[in-house]
């Protein structure tokens, strides 16, 4: 089987070390995956370092700059394993410069609470990293 394919994508958050909101988006392609939320991002291209590409990415769809902050390490040699053909490393962010918008592959975004997380219909390989990610969220149940 080929080696799974590198996403790279953010948890933009509203503090890095005290997040009291996390922003998601709802994709609008491909038809299997519109309607269904996400943490921005996207593919690695060729010699493109995986923060590189989340630069840019977040920077294509959305509009903005973003200071990344600590990785949200995954089981699998650090990464998420989202499908067979996939697998995704995740950063911490906090936007510097711009205001998000849904500029391209999505429709809407959200910044949702800690008690909000579960209010959107996550894509399923985000459930662990949703899951992790309450972890991040102080003095919160
Ligand atoms: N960006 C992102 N992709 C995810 C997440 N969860 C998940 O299963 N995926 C899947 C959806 C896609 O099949 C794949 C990433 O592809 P993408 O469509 O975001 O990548 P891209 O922006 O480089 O796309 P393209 O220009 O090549 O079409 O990973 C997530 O939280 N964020």
């Amino acid at each position: 089987m080929a080696a799974p394919i590198l996403v790279v994508a953010a948890a933009l958050v509203d503090d890095l070390d005290r997040p009291a909101r996390l922003l998601a988006a709802r994709r609008t392609r491909p038809e299997a995956l519109a309607g269904r939320w996400e943490f921005p991002g996207g593919k690695v291209d060729p010699g493109e370092s995986p923060p590189e590409a989340l630069h840019r990415e977040l920077r294509e769809e959305l509009g903005v700059a973003v200071r990344l902050g600590r990785e949200v390490v995954g089981p699998d040699d650090g990464c998420w394993p989202l499908t067979d053909r996939y697998r995704m490393r995740l950063w911490l962010g906090r936007i510097t410069e711009g205001r998000p918008e849904p500029l391209e592959d999505h429709d809407v975004l959200r910044w949702l609470t800690r008690a909000e997380l579960g209010d959107v219909d996550w894509i399923e390989g985000d459930l662990p990293i949703v899951a992790a990610l309450r972890g991040y969220f102080p003095d919160s149940p």
